[in-house]
């Protein structure tokens, strides 16, 4: 029997979803609007200069919203404010307007300064508002809603948080199974998150929050916000968003789509170098060497190394042979050097020496006095055109990549002697490396360094990109004479070559069309960004930052992550340390204290390895208890045991996540033994190693062999709290060895 109240609910349903059904009229309406302009714009061809590009705008404003309206389909309206003065707001995904009520708002974008009070207001400080309701949808359906009704009379003094923003809302979100793939926070967003998404554009805030805090979603949804915000200041530069590893690029990727945002790159610090992809792996101790910041030095030295200066350089001209001896090479190299360009620019100068040096020779050898200024000239020209006067500059003054300078450090005993001094032999020995060896992720900030050291030489793609021009141009006259020529026959109809000339045609098919700023960003190494978001921060070694200070001069940028939980041995141990070589003190510290991911039951657990790696460090404060226990079991042999303990967690969280975190050197081996596992998080059990299991979570996690964590690298009890604090529900812990002291509060199970 239904009672009054249902019944109220009901009506209240039913009112709401005429409300979001008129919503996504207008989202319909949007769409085959901007379907039509597209089409239309498409549509045109030929006119000015101008026109065509006034014309590829629109295509890529078009593109944009169509692509946006498609993406905010999925709960586009998700809250509703109601005011004391009476007045009411629906929140959700976009804006949306009433065109002809003087576009009065139907729909406020959760982004925009009068939606603030959604996320902010509380009993306490209610801001105006009456009632906050969270609107639950599924498709284009409401099925229900949850009200707040913010009255001071409702507030518990007892409590220390502030309290939480739709606390059933958000309790069924941290509840739900996971996917794969995470999800946007929009809807749930918590006051202390809100405060750190709307943190002003300018200068640098690091966001220190422990496990599960969601600094992830915070630093997603405030790129969203601003490129919403500073949207034409950040549209033109674009936003990079770095993470740590590819899995970890692909768990997030979905997030700022379904926010309506896609022009922004997602990138790993390895990815960073354009035409090259650092997939090699070499043994940490060698990344982390590669990633200490007098590298740098040990770059620069490796350049000034092939600046050569031999005792005597014979060269064959014409007849004769012309000397250089070491005076005039230093001489020449002390003028290049004194430019103050980078190597490859500053080779100009040198050769001009070297060329004036040769020329004095062979002039003062044939007789100054038989010889005039034109004559002089041509001697000076032939001299530059010569292939042994040519060689003999390269020799001393070579043109060179990073990739190339690289290649012939690390594979060169010698050459790494010289350009590595205050290195111990040992160190020396790690970066040895045969020739042809896969570029890693340690070496990209190294290259960047030496691109920058080099300068870009940039005579061979300037030529392949005018070869590729000409090409294109060919092809469209090709193209054109074929239309000319079928068309012949009625000299009234319009040529296609009346409408578009062959250059024309060539570059409006050009690759470089409708690009958006993070298309072009990831093409060029010496892009700069409007801002710049780094999450998981605290894994970039010294060299990584430089690498990423470069790629952001404004210093525009959100540094996300937590000192707890550093596994590289490269990477940082205090925010300060990191980032002071570059702001000094210029920087904002902002922290998370709740755990949305970790039930209290496994973050006690996790607390206590916590402790033994600061005992200063505070664990963050868990949103709820899951009330399962976490579990170890001791099995003799894992490899026997581990198929049977995967079925058994399977089938306690149904169609949820499941990871199997074991320490790296059992990766191959133990994910060979668990049936359908696989290192993709779409599949439902996955066997990864910590790093790769950085910033994930799954429903249930099984830890295998902690000791074996432990002992796999200096900073093992920070990847032991990382691997504990991965689980949304379960946890269980397997071993063969003594369970570790700090994880006796297990109950074995
Ligand atoms: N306000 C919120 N509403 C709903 N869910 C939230 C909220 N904040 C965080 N979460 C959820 O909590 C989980 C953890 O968030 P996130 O991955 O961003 O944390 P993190 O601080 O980056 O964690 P880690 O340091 O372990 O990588 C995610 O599932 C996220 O969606």
């Amino acid at each position: 029997m239904s009672t009054p109240s249902d019944d109220l609910r009901l009506a209240d349903i039913e009112s709401e979803q005429e409300y979001v059904s008129m919503l996504y009229g207008r989202l319909d309406d949007l769409r085959e609007l901007s379907s039509k302009r597209l089409a239309g714009s498409l549509r045109e061809t030929g006119g000015t200069h101008q026109m065509r590009s006034e014309r590829d705008t629109s295509v890529a404003m078009y593109s944009d919203q169509l692509a946006q309206y498609s993406a905010v389909e999925n709960g586009l309206c998700f809250g509703r404010l109601d005011f004391h003065t009476d007045d009411r707001f629906y929140i959700g995904r976009i804006g949306l307007f009433d065109e002809d009520k003087e576009y009065e708002p139907l729909l406020m974008d959760w982004r925009a300064p009068a939606a603030r009070p959604f996320y902010l207001a509380t009993a306490a400080a209610p801001d105006g508002v009456r009632r906050r309701r969270h609107l639950r949808t599924k498709q284009r359906r409401v099925v229900g809603f949850d009200d707040e009704v913010l009255d001071i009379n409702s507030v518990d003094p007892s409590r220390h948080t502030e309290g939480l923003t739709g606390e059933a809302t958000l309790l069924a979100a941290v509840n739900a199974s996971r996917t794969g793939q995470m999800g946007d926070i929009v809807a749930t967003i918590q006051a202390e998150q809100d405060r750190i998404i709307r943190t002003e554009l300018n200068g640098v805030v690091v966001v220190q929050g422990g496990p599960g805090t969601g600094k992830t979603a915070v630093a997603l949804h405030r790129a969203a916000y601003l490129l919403y915000t500073h949207r034409r200041q950040l549209a033109k530069r674009g936003v990079l968003v770095v993470g740590p590893n590819s899995t970890f690029l692909r768990y997030i990727g979905q997030v700022l789509p379904s926010l309506g945002e896609t022009g922004v790159l997602l990138s790993t610090v390895g990815e960073l170098f354009p035409g090259l992809t650092a997939v090699g792996r070499e043994p940490a101790a060698t990344a982390a060497l590669k990633g200490r910041v007098e590298m740098a030095d040990v770059v620069a030295h490796a350049i000034k190394d092939r600046q050569e200066a031999p005792a005597l350089v014979e060269v064959p001209f014409e007849q004769d042979v012309l000397r250089l001896d070491r005076r005039a090479i230093t001489a020449a190299r002390g003028r290049a050097r004194r430019t103050r360009k980078p190597h490859n620019e500053a080779r100009r100068a040198f050769a001009r020496e070297i060329i004036s040096t040769l020329a004095s020779q062979a002039v003062g050898r044939l007789g100054r006095h038989l010889l005039d200024q034109a004559d002089i000239d041509d001697i000076r020209r032939e001299l530059r055109e010569d292939a042994e006067v040519r060689a003999a500059i390269d020799r001393l003054w070579p043109t060179l990549t990073p990739q190339k300078l690289l290649e012939d450090l690390y594979s060169s005993p010698k050459r790494l002697a010289k350009a590595t001094p205050r290195l111990s032999a040992d160190e020396r020995a790690l970066l040895v490396r045969p020739r042809g060896a896969a570029w890693t992720p340690a070496d990209v900030p190294l290259l960047d360094e030496a691109a920058e050291l080099l300068g870009e030489d940039d005579t061979e793609a300037k030529a392949r990109a005018e070869r590729q021009r000409r090409q294109a141009i060919d092809y469209a006259q090709g193209v054109l004479d074929i239309l000319d020529l079928e068309d012949d026959a009625d000299p009234d109809i319009l040529m296609a070559t009346d409408l578009v000339d062959a250059y024309r045609l060539a570059e409006r098919h050009g690759a470089e069309r409708y690009e958006t700023a993070a298309e072009r960003a990831a093409a060029d190494r010496t892009w700069t960004f409007g801002h710049v978001i780094v999450d998981e921060a605290q894994e970039l070694s010294p060299m990584a930052w430089r690498t990423l200070m470069r790629r952001c001069p404004s210093k525009s940028m959100t540094v996300v992550g937590d000192i707890a939980q550093t596994g590289d041995i490269a990477g940082a141990s205090s925010w300060h340390e990191v980032l002071s070589p570059y702001v000094m003190d210029r920087w904002k510290l902002t922290e998370l204290t709740v755990n949305y991911r970790t039930p209290s039951e496994i973050m006690a657990v996790a607390a206590d390895v916590l402790a033994s790696v600061d005992p200063e460090l505070v664990p963050p404060t868990s949103v709820r208890d899951s009330g399962v226990e976490p579990w170890s079991a001791r099995v003799p042999a894992v490899a026997e045991a581990l198929p049977a303990l995967v079925t058994a967690e399977v089938s306690a969280i149904g169609d949820g996540k499941l990871a199997v975190i074991v320490p790296v050197e059992r990766v191959a081996a133990l994910r060979s033994v668990v049936p359908g596992a696989s290192d993709d998080l779409d599949a439902q059990v996955v066997v990864l190693g910590v790093a790769d299991a950085k910033g994930l979570e799954f429903d249930s996690v099984l830890v295998v062999d902690p000791a074996g964590i432990l002992a796999e690298s200096p900073r093992g009890a920070s990847d032991l709290y990382v691997a504990l604090t991965r689980a949304t529900q379960r946890l269980g812990v397997v071993h063969e060895d003594d369970l570790p002291a700090v994880l006796s509060r297990l109950k074995s199970g």
